[in-house]
């Protein structure tokens, strides 16, 4: 009789193979430091605390034996990624061994994801969603710039993108063959989801889950965190 291993219904992956150039300072930017944790730290955590028994980090090549360390006490497997973001995530995919039912993507740089998102994003991944991505409403007045000049866009119907985004694992699996394959690029899985053909639901983000990109964001997120600590302390 041979025993079969449980399979962990969703894994996540964790994209921290990007260099940060907007952020600046020489460090990858997930190994920087909020509230004296780094970023993918934060971000791991969150993941895990959604439910994520098994966690895949795709870092640049190089730097798997820091990121393995600085992880040392959370469940990952640390991977190296490619140039573009949709390459770190197809390695990311193939590190995925056995391939869970579904799969949950984020990046990095959104440390402060609450618990709450991530488990909206599984909850309609697990109802029958084939992909699933957290969004925000859009909170500027929002122009369009054209050749002549420039135009209002109806920012009501337009809504800020944020991860981490769920999907069937294989489906995702035949979405980044598939954009690979015909040189398409995207900014995010979901487009590569779509691309294919699938539909993909929204559900609720949160304006915590902010993408660290610039200088200033840094220090945003820090403030951030000290009064989320502040409202729920351990
Ligand atoms: N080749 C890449 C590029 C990006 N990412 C990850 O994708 C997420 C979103 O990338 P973003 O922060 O926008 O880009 P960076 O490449 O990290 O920053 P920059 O463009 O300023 O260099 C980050 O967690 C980043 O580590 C990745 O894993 N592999
Ligand atoms: C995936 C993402 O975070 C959704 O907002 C975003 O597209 C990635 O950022 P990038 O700067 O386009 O790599």
């Amino acid at each position: 009789m041979t025993t079969q291993q449980p399979v962990e219904p969703v894994a996540a992956i964790v994209v921290a193979a990007g260099s940060g150039v907007r952020l600046g300072g020489g460090e990858p930017k997930a190994l920087r430091l909020l509230g004296g944790e780094s970023l993918v730290r934060h971000s791991v955590r969150a993941m895990v605390a959604g439910g994520c028994s098994r966690v895949v980090v795709v870092v640049a090549a190089g730097m798997e034996d820091r990121f393995a360390a600085d992880l040392s006490d959370f469940p990952v497997t640390v991977v190296a990624g490619g140039k573009e973001r949709q390459e770190s995530v197809a390695a990311g995919l193939a590190a995925l061994d056995p391939e869970p039912p579904f799969v949950l993507v984020h990046d990095a740089a959104r440390p402060l994801v609450p618990v709450e998102v991530v488990d909206r994003v599984i909850e309609a991944v697990e109802d029958g969603a084939t992909a699933v991505i957290p969004v925000i409403p859009v909170v500027d007045s929002i122009r369009q710039v054209t050749g002549e000049g420039s135009a209002v866009v109806d920012r009501a119907a337009l809504r800020a993108v944020q991860t981490p985004q769920g999907f069937e694992t294989a489906v995702l699996k035949l979405a980044h063959a598939h954009v690979a394959e015909q040189g398409i690029a995207v900014t995010d899985d979901a487009a590569a989801c779509e691309a294919l053909g699938r539909e993909v639901v929204l559900v609720a983000g949160d304006v915590a889950s902010m993408k660290i990109t610039n200088p200033h964001d840094l220090a945003l997120a820090a403030a951030l965190a000290e009064q989320l600590a502040g409202a729920n302390p351990s």
